[in-house]
């Protein structure tokens, strides 16, 4: 084993519980040499779980213990296999790299982030639509376009996937896809070594400039300034800018107007959480993927319990993945839900009946014994659909339940309301919004 990753394991040891330090992070070998560490995951759904939940920190301990930031790369294999291999590269490519941006030209996509594997929805119909079309017509369509929204909602994927349509139509197409945090690194590192010339014939050579979370340039104004201007030279001469951010960038702090301008001169998208339907869809399309056998009643039943964001949907996918592996038991729904035990109690927790009472309530400006009386007036009509809908979307009581929560009330009337606030949200921007800000407030 090497022996910085040895090291590694031993600060992780004293973070981490015992069970996902053996389920995920024991499995994997290690090599390192002059180009970084290179881990290998014994298949792709323990890769998927250990760059989505542990590389961030991987990457800190090794910068700890090595005194600077070191590349670590993530593939599906065996250390032995590649050394073997070592003077003839396999013609298959690495599952997944991740990098900082090299001084040579690194495009950096994720190939597995495609709109093939992207399943649409009414969250996300428009934000694939757009990012579509920046592909299909770069620097054209819509520049830049903004992808904004919760996290682990798909912006990056989207983003990758408009990346690779590119590269797919014009292999010759220089794409640059970095998160913020790495455009802020390499900013510090050129004044640092005093190259900010070629930083910025670096970024401004490229034909599109993919740039992930840009809530994180907020209050660090010499990354705003450089990106100010990178931005412009670029928007001038018809090369694609493609950002995503947690929310709409008006509302980020510490942002300055004049970007704040220049972000809305293109088109801004905002990405919703999926609803049930999408949820389970995306649940079998990565269980298919992956080449994990899920049946349609276990994703609906993650899809019912887990409505979050798909990271974590697609974390408890892999968790599931891995230990059916490992005792070698097929998925069935009652081995999910002794599985996700804990995991499910947490995200049934979060959202109860009373709790949206009271959030709804406080929504709409309304006492909540007023929500909850017989008063039938339309300013407490509504709200009162509203909370009922939600009750029956985000938990697991039945119509009888709900109208019991609601003052005693027939469980025909929580059905009118479903019916209705459904049909309304299909009809009317304003009901929808609000549906969906209440969605976002409940589930976190
Ligand atoms: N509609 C979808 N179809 C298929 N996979 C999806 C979809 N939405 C999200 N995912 C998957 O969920 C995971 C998280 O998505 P992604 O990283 O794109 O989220 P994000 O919105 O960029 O979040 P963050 O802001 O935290 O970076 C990825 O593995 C992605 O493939």
């Amino acid at each position: 084993m090497s022996d910085l990753w040895r090291r590694c394991l031993e600060r992780l040891e004293g973070e981490l519980s015992a069970e996902d330090l053996h389920t995920w992070l024991m499995p994997l070998q290690a090599r390192d040499d002059a180009d970084g560490l290179q881990l290998y995951a014994p298949n792709p759904y323990t890769l998927d779980a250990v760059r989505d939940r542990y590389l961030t920190r991987i990457e800190a301990v090794l910068t700890l213990l090595n005194g600077h930031s070191l590349p670590v790369r993530l593939e599906v294999g065996s250390s032995a296999i590649a050394t073997s291999n070592a003077r003839t590269p396999s013609p298959s490519r690495p599952a997944t790299v991740v990098e900082p941006v090299a001084a040579s030209f690194n495009h950096n996509l994720d190939p597995h982030y495609t709109f093939e594997t992207f399943v649409e929805g009414k969250s996300n119909q428009l934000g694939k639509a757009a990012a579509m079309q920046v592909a299909q017509n770069p620097g054209r369509a819509y520049n830049p376009l903004l992808l904004y929204g919760g996290t682990g909602l798909g912006k990056t994927h989207l983003m990758h996937a408009a990346g690779n349509l590119m590269r797919e139509h014009n292999p010759n197409c220089k794409v640059m896809y970095l998160r913020s945090e790495q455009f802020v690194g390499s900013m510090i590192e050129a004044l640092r070594t005093k190259s900010m010339d070629e930083f910025k014939r670096r970024f401004r050579s490229v034909d599109a400039l993919l740039i992930d979370d840009i809530q994180f340039f907020a209050g660090k104004d010499t990354t705003q300034e450089e990106f100010f201007h990178t931005f412009n030279a670029l928007f001038e001469s018809k090369q694609q800018i493609i950002l995503t951010c947690d929310r709409y960038p008006k509302e980020v702090d510490k942002l300055e107007p004049r970007l704040k301008s220049r972000l809305g001169w293109g088109l801004s998208v905002a990405i919703e959480p999926p609803d049930f339907e999408t949820r389970a869809a995306i649940l079998l399309a990565k269980a298919h993927d992956k080449g994990v056998l899920v049946s349609e009643n276990v994703a609906m039943l993650l899809a019912k319990r887990i409505r979050s964001n798909v990271r974590d949907l697609e974390g408890a996918l892999n968790t599931l993945a891995a230990r059916a592996n490992f005792y070698g038991k097929p998925i069935t729904t009652d081995f999910a839900e002794e599985t996700l035990r804990d995991l499910l109690a947490t995200h049934a927790q979060a959202v109860t009946v009373p709790n949206i009472q009271k959030i709804v309530a406080e929504y709409f400006g309304v006492r909540l014994q007023d929500l909850l009386s017989k008063r039938r007036v339309r300013s407490l009509a509504r709200p009162r659909q509203m909370a009922m809908a939600l009750s029956k979307e985000l938990t697991e009581h039945s119509l009888p339940e709900i109208g019991d929560a609601f003052g005693g009330r027939d469980h025909t009337t929580v059905l009118h309301a479903c019916r209705t606030i459904r049909k309304l949200c299909e009809t009317d921007t304003r009901m929808r919004q609000d549906w969906e800000q209440l969605i976002r407030t409940l589930t976190g």
